[in-house]
């Protein structure tokens, strides 16, 4: 596969400002992997990750994921509310098996630059958003929650970036947005221990900024947040989002090509796919116990 060309076809514009230059073809329309509900009263969209059982972050999910916030911000929604719809779980992350047992270069290529592209494009949308974790989300679940604008969370789930213990290095532009959020000790902390931490615990660190018991609670709260940016312009409100988080998303932009190279060249590396293959066995074996 010719690697610039990929990069080409699937790159936000030099402006860093989302175009809409990816041709969005869902790939999974009978899989319905991504369910959108717009309140035409409110103008909030809920978009819910609906790849079951506890929706694992595939290739396909992230093209579908890229189409929906496309939609989003041709409609000009006010605000979106991203859940899940899997009892129990938020995400579970990065499908494990699209790095273990040795992926395909070629769609690894094509994973990696989609789920680069599906951040740059929540990382920078220009309406607001909240993360409704409605269920557990270590991982690439947390980083989705954490690419957004304000986090709600359901109690008693577990939500982290726990990379480091499946043998994993989260990527510099995935510490940044946590960085973003955490103050640098407490950033740091978590992604070198890697530990997943219960909702009050998230809460009390300032990794989620409210706790909600159930869904109606929830969109109140997300409805009360979009309601702060009422009054003021969008154009001025996106723009400054997307200044403020211009460092964090050039860092990525700058580095599309050799970021996907570097996370293919430690995914093969066997030690790596040992340390994930004796994790995801220990997902399976789990159950028999
Ligand atoms: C805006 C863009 C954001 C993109 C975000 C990407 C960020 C990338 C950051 C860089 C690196 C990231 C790496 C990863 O994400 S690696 C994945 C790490 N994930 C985990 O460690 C979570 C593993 N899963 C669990 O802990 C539990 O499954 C969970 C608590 C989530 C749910 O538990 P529950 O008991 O409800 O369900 P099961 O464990 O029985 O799971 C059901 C079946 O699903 C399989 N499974 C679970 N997780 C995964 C996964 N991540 N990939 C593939 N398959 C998974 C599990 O084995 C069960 O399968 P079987 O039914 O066949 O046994």
């Amino acid at each position: 596969m010719n690697f610039s060309r990929l990069i080409k076809n699937c790159s936000i514009p030099s402006r860093w400002l989302l175009a809409n230059n990816i041709r969005y073809q869902s790939s999974s329309a009978a899989q319905n992997l991504i369910q959108v509900d717009i309140n035409e009263e409110t103008g909030v969209s809920v978009v819910s990750l609906n790849r079951k059982p506890v929706n694992s972050l595939s290739l396909e999910l992230f093209k579908d994921f890229c189409g929906v916030m496309d939609d989003l911000e041709r409609e000009k929604v006010r605000g979106m509310v991203l859940k899940s719809s899997c009892d129990n779980v938020f995400s579970s992350g990065l499908d494990i098996t699209e790095l273990y047992p040795n992926p395909s270069e070629e769609r690894f290529e094509a994973f990696w630059l989609w789920f680069q592209e599906s951040w740059l494009k929540l990382y920078a949308s220009s309406f607001p958003t909240v993360a409704f974790v409605n269920g557990h989300a270590p991982a690439g679940g947390c980083v989705f929650a954490i690419s957004c604008e304000y986090r709600l969370m359901l109690p008693y789930y577990k939500i982290g970036l726990n990379e480091a213990p499946v043998g994993i290095v989260a990527t510099e532009w995935v510490m940044n947005s946590l960085r973003a959020v955490l103050p640098g000790k407490n950033a740091e902390r978590l992604l070198t221990s890697g530990r997943l931490l219960d909702t009050q615990e998230a809460f009390d660190i300032g990794l989620i900024d409210q706790i909600v018991n159930n869904e109606e609670e929830a969109m109140a709260r997300s409805e009360e947040f979009f309601a702060t940016f009422d009054n003021v312009p969008k154009l001025a409100r996106a723009l400054t989002k997307q200044v403020y988080r211009k460092n964090d998303l050039n860092q990525l932009i700058k580095n599309r090509s050799s970021d996907a190279k570097q996370f293919l060249n430690h995914i093969l590396r066997p030690e790596t796919q040992k340390i994930i293959g004796s994790y995801f066995k220990s997902l399976k074996d789990r159950k028999k116990d």
